[in-house]
């Protein structure tokens, strides 16, 4: 029972670590609102399972790039008020990471509904 609690309480602990990142963090916002949009059109377009899949991971993978990209901020942040090479170093690799998932998202995107667009 004890065991069963302890797993029920990291299920809390992360959903309050998603709803952090969703109120607090304006980039993560806009991914949210671009997620939804790309699901209405995935249902306007009635876009095929295999479009889902690599729809929803794309989504998945930004969402938590963003998170981790995040978290390290706070981490960072944390650690020192500084300005110091390592922290500008961290803080940049992560957004670079959040971004090259982005651009590829946006690829994802036209690739999957430009076709749906132009017929
Ligand atoms: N302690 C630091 N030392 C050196 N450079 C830093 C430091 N903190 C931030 N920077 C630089 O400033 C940039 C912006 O940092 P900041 O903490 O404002 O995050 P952000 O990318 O604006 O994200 P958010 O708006 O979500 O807080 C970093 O990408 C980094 O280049």
């Amino acid at each position: 029972m004890k065991k069963r609690n302890e797993r029920w309480k990291r299920f809390l602990y992360a959903w309050s670590g998603i709803v952090t990142a969703a109120k607090e963090e304006t980039h993560m916002k806009i991914h949210l609102t671009f997620a939804a949009v790309a699901m209405v059109f995935a249902f306007v377009f009635h876009i095929s399972i295999q479009e889902w899949l690599v729809l929803l991971l794309t989504i998945g993978v930004v969402i938590s790039l963003e998170m981790v990209n995040t978290a390290i901020e706070r981490v960072v942040d944390l650690v020192t008020k500084d300005v110091h090479p390592l922290a500008k170093a961290a803080k940049d690799i992560a957004a670079g990471a959040v971004f090259v998932a982005a651009v590829m998202a946006v690829a994802v995107g036209l690739i999957i509904f430009w076709p749906y667009v132009i017929r």
